[in-house]
């Protein structure tokens, strides 16, 4: 496949116009578009207006619809916050570090005679900048923020977007069909009752 010159992204606007159009294709170079992202610098500047964070649990703040092909979204961890294991739909998955550090545990997807729990497979810590790629062969994951002072910002980009994804019971490998929302949307708040059904953390 055609790989071009990866030209880095001034701006947050700069990287979403660049990924709309690496999506229009519906090829999409994996390690391209993992290069993009990882080459815009974080500044907190620009993405500010769609952190927003809950004393409680992570946050999804949705940043782009990328023209129906993709979902972007800033993700906000407070101290502790971590998600459920879960998988990504059948969807391309990148994870990019805007603020702070998380530990991404991948795991493989349960079998038949789960004995002792489900198979953690490898564990890296994201640093501020770097991308992460997951996908359902690739396996499932669990992230968090396991810092106890330093809150975590996360840019995900998930392609083809999904609302729904299933969650998994770490001891036992048991399955829930879990609703995903959105805390706020365009940087503003989510009116609350189509925020109730946030599980997956
Ligand atoms: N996939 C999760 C975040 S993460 O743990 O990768 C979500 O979209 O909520
Ligand atoms: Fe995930």
């Amino acid at each position: 496949m055609e790989q071009t010159e990866v030209i880095k992204p001034e701006t947050l606007d700069d990287l979403i116009k660049t990924l709309h159009k690496i999506f229009e294709s519906d090829c999409i170079n994996v390690e391209e578009v993992q290069s993009i992202m990882e080459a815009y610098e974080s500044n907190p500047h620009e993405w500010m207006k769609f952190a927003k964070f809950d004393p409680y649990r992570y946050t999804r703040n949705l940043v782009d619809e990328g023209n129906d092909k993709f979902n972007l979204m800033i993700l906000c961890w407070g101290e502790g916050h971590g998600s459920s294991i879960h998988d990504h739909t059948d969807s391309h998955c990148f994870l990019k570090l805007l603020q702070g550090q998380l530990k991404e545990t991948l795991f493989e997807w349960p079998d038949e005679k789960l004995q002792g729990g489900m198979v953690q497979k490898t564990q890296q810590i994201l640093l501020e900048n770097q991308c992460a790629y997951i996908n359902d062969s690739i396996g499932l994951h669990r992230v968090e923020n396991v810092s106890h002072t330093e809150c975590a910002v996360s840019l995900h980009l998930y392609s083809p977007p999904f609302q729904t994804c299933q969650t998994f019971d770490q001891r036992t490998g048991h399955k829930n069909s879990v609703k995903m929302t959105f805390w706020s949307k365009f940087g503003e708040r989510t009116p609350y009752e189509t925020t109730i059904s946030q599980e997956n953390n």
